[in-house]
Order: structure tokens, then sequence, then C-alpha cells
């Protein structure tokens, strides 16, 4: 029987962002991609991202998370999910031992200090950019990632070409678009996702840019599909904004879901994200869930 069955799970949101979290500090367990699947197939504990709570590993954090996709396949980032993550390493009645407004999460793209601004509002220092191209990573050099090539021309949208490219510790590609909601994301979206430029594939948005200071945007993400909101797609694009001129460095970025407020700091280049977080129910695994899930 899998070590997960039985084992307690939170189901939250952050801006409809399907978050699933679960603590497994204190063992040396992991879940495997197949484990990730089987959580994602149930209503119940359904995801977009499934944040994994282990020991903290580098002296100072409070913990070191593992992020899934719905696809079992892992990312180095997640903003909506980091925030829900902030909110039950505090308030959880199970989870919350953290004491104070800040934390620090890691993952294996970085640091992540998460600050509670209110109630249920999460700041998370999504860290610098990753700019280069071999950092992204694209699949060749590109001196200047604000506008990159990409292989995959579509004859139903030919102006969807040249986007912009930037990792928050995961990988994404930015178009730039007149109307975000004119387009079948989910036909382009995976598309785009496997284009050869994108050795790691990458999370596809289309952005539209409405005022020096906000940003309508939608999201295909890599391995999880269309979502409500995402929080480093998010601080990409107004990352990639910025480097264009298209933007200032703060903006609001107004997904399906909602708002987040992104800052790309003056100084240290660090991103601040800054959203509400949602606790839908908490569950139980059933046993039954990873039969034939190793
Ligand atoms: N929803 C997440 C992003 C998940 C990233 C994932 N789809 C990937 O990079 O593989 C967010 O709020 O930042």
């Amino acid at each position: 029987m899998s070590f997960l069955a039985n084992h307690r799970f939170l189901k939250m949101n952050g801006l409809g962002n399907e978050i699933t979290v679960l603590d497994l500090r204190g063992t040396p367990l992991r879940v495997s991609a197949a484990e990730a699947r089987a959580i994602a197939a149930d209503p119940r504990s359904r995801f977009d991202q499934l944040m994994v709570l282990h020991d903290p590993v580098t002296p100072g954090t409070d913990a070191y998370m593992r992020i899934y996709n719905t696809d079992g396949s892992e990312s180095g980032a997640c903003g909506n999910g980091t925030r829900c993550v902030g909110w039950a390493m505090m308030t959880d009645p199970v989870m919350g031992h953290a004491s104070g407004r800040t934390l620090v999460l890691e993952t294996k793209a970085g640091l992540l200090p998460t600050e509670q601004v209110s109630d249920r509002v999460f700041t998370v220092d999504m860290g610098p950019p990753r700019l280069a191209w071999n950092e992204i990573p694209l699949s060749r050099p590109f001196p200047d990632t604000r506008t990159i090539a990409i292989e995959t021309s579509l004859a139903e949208a030919p102006e969807l070409a040249g986007p912009s490219a930037v990792s928050m510790g995961n990988p994404h590609a930015i178009f730039w678009v007149a109307d975000a909601n004119a387009y079948d994301l989910k036909s382009i979206g995976p598309k785009f996702e496997h284009d050869p430029v994108f050795p790691e594939r990458a999370n596809i948005s289309l952005a539209q840019v409405v005022g020096s200071d906000r940003i309508i945007l939608r999201v295909w993400e890599r391995g999880a599909g269309i979502t409500r909101a995402c929080g480093s797609a998010a601080c990409a694009t107004v990352v990639a904004a910025a480097r264009k001129g298209l933007t200032g460095r703060k903006a609001i970025v107004s997904l399906p879901g909602g708002d987040l407020l992104i800052e790309w700091r003056e100084g240290d280049d660090h991103v601040l994200m800054t959203g509400p977080t949602e606790l839908e129910h908490e569950g139980t695994f059933s046993p039954a869930l990873f039969a034939g899930a190793a």
C-alpha cells in the first residue's frame, strides 16, 4: 500500500489556480510521478500543481518544496502554490508550525521568502528572473531574449511569432497580442509548449498590454494545460514587458481567476508577487487511489 494512503491533504487555490498541499516533513518519502497523477485524477484532490513539503535543506529556510504538474512532471516554481503553502504553514492547525508572518521556502530553483500581508494575502519574493538563453533554457543561443525565434508557425495565427522568453525558475514564453481572448489557447498552447526551441518545454502566455501598469494574461501551462491563473507567468510577463518598454516595473496582471500585483524591484532585481489564497477543503487520500501507482 502506498505511504500516501489515508495521508492528509489541503485543497486550496490561488486565484483559481488549483493547488493541493501535502506535508511530508519529518519523513524521507517522496511522491512519484505516477502517485502525483493519481492524486490529480481524484476530483477531491485534483490540482494544477501539487505542492509537497519536505524538511528544509538550506540552513535558515523553513521547508523544501517539490512542485508537481498534473502530468506528474516537476517544476522549479509555482507562484500561486507558494502563497498557498505560506498560508498552510502559518495557519493550518496541522501544518502550521511557523511563527511570525514570514517564511523562507526553497525549491530546486532557489529560495522564496514569503510574507503574510493580511489574512489570506501573501507576497512571495520570486527571486531574480533568469534572462540568458541557456538559463531559460533555450536550445540555441539568442543574444537578446526579449524576442526569440521559434519554429512553430500557425496558419490560423501567423502573428504569433517572436515571443519573449524568461525563466522564473521555470521556463516561460510570452506572446504579445492585441486581444488575449481572441485565440483558442487550448489548441495553440500545446504546439508552442513543445516547440524545439524549448528543450524543457515552456509555459505559454498570451499577454495584452492595456496600460503602462496593467496587462491581461491567459496562460497555457507546461504539464497542466489552461489554468485560471499562473503566478510565475505573471512575473515573467511583467519582466518581459518592462524590458521591452511596454510597461513600467510594477503592474497589475489580470488573469481569468483575478488580479496579481507584480513588482520587479530595482536594485536587487527580485520579482515580488502579491495575491490571495483560498482554502477549499481538507481530506485524506483514499488507499484505492494508488492501486497501480508506484
Ligand atoms: N501555476 C504556477 C506555475 C506552474 C508551473 C508549471 N506549469 C511548470 O513550469 O511546469 C504558478 O502559479 O506559477
